[in-house]
């Protein structure tokens, strides 16, 4: 099995919802199995419901945060029923499952599912390269969690069964981790603090719309070495301005 491709769980409520999680992975043919700030730690009640994946829930990994959870990830989707205000690049599931599969070839790659009651927050979905919905029944179309993890792990492991029967060479690009990407938009922030373009007391939404800009665009590990070597002219540039100034 392989580890590359995790499942998270953002704040799970039912641990029993956990070990049905656990049992469709297992039955996919996943492992890796990730719980942010859940409300319990598996119990007995998730370990009935996971049957015989008790090592999947025995091996979990647990994080406060998302961004901790994802942060050597590469690939980030996000599972949602309901379109948000702010639209993001989307995913259906079966695009979902061959994309997963080609990128886990060159980096970890996290399929993140929200809480029961709320889903992911506007915040957790921003840190997603995509999104990624399930095209139920308009009027119905919220399944439950480990009903939604078996669908789209069973996209995953259809296009594993894919690539093995018709393995092709493709040249994947690399692309950086989600904490590359985290640490380049505090540092495009505070450059446009600095400039002044953004007024510190008075953001607005800005950087959400920068981040969407870049999400949609998707910059590779040579796109954003160059990105963040501009940031950095920038800020030098305004340092020197500063120092002839005085
Ligand atoms: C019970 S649902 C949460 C429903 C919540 N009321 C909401 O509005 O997001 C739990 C999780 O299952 C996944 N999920 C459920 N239905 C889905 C769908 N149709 N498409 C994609 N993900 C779905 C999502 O990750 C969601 O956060």
């Amino acid at each position: 099995m392989s580890d590359q491709i995790r499942i998270i769980l953002v704040g799970t409520t039912h641990t029993g919802n956990i070990g049905s999680v656990a049992r469709a992975m297992k039955t996919m043919g996943l492992s890796a199995l990730y719980l942010v700030a859940p409300k319990e730690l598996p119990d007995g009640q998730a370990y009935a419901l996971s049957a015989g994946a008790s090592d999947i829930l025995a091996n979990a990994k647990v994080f406060d945060t998302l961004q901790d959870a994802i942060s050597d990830c590469g690939l980030v989707v996000g599972s949602s029923a309901r379109s948000r205000t702010l639209s993001w690049p989307m995913l259906e599931p079966r695009e979902c499952g061959i994309k997963a599969v080609q990128e886990a070839a060159t980096q970890p790659v996290a399929l993140v599912f929200g809480r029961e009651s709320s889903g992911l927050s506007n915040e957790e979905l921003q840190l997603c390269n995509y999104h990624v919905c399930i095209p139920a029944n308009p009027e119905y179309s919220s399944l439950n969690l480990a009903m939604a993890v078996q669908i789209i792990t069973y996209e995953v492991r259809m296009a594993r069964l894919q690539q093995a029967s018709q393995p092709q060479a493709v040249e994947e690009a690399a692309y950086p981790s989600s904490e590359q990407m985290h640490s380049f938009y505090q540092h495009l922030e505070q450059t446009l603090n600095d400039t002044g373009f953004i007024i510190k007391q008075h953001p607005g939404v800005v950087m959400t719309k920068l981040k969407r800009l870049f999400t949609r665009a998707r910059p590779e590990e040579a796109e954003y070495n160059i990105l963040r070597g501009i940031l950095t002219s920038v800020q030098r540039y305004g340092r020197k301005a500063q120092g002839d100034k005085e």
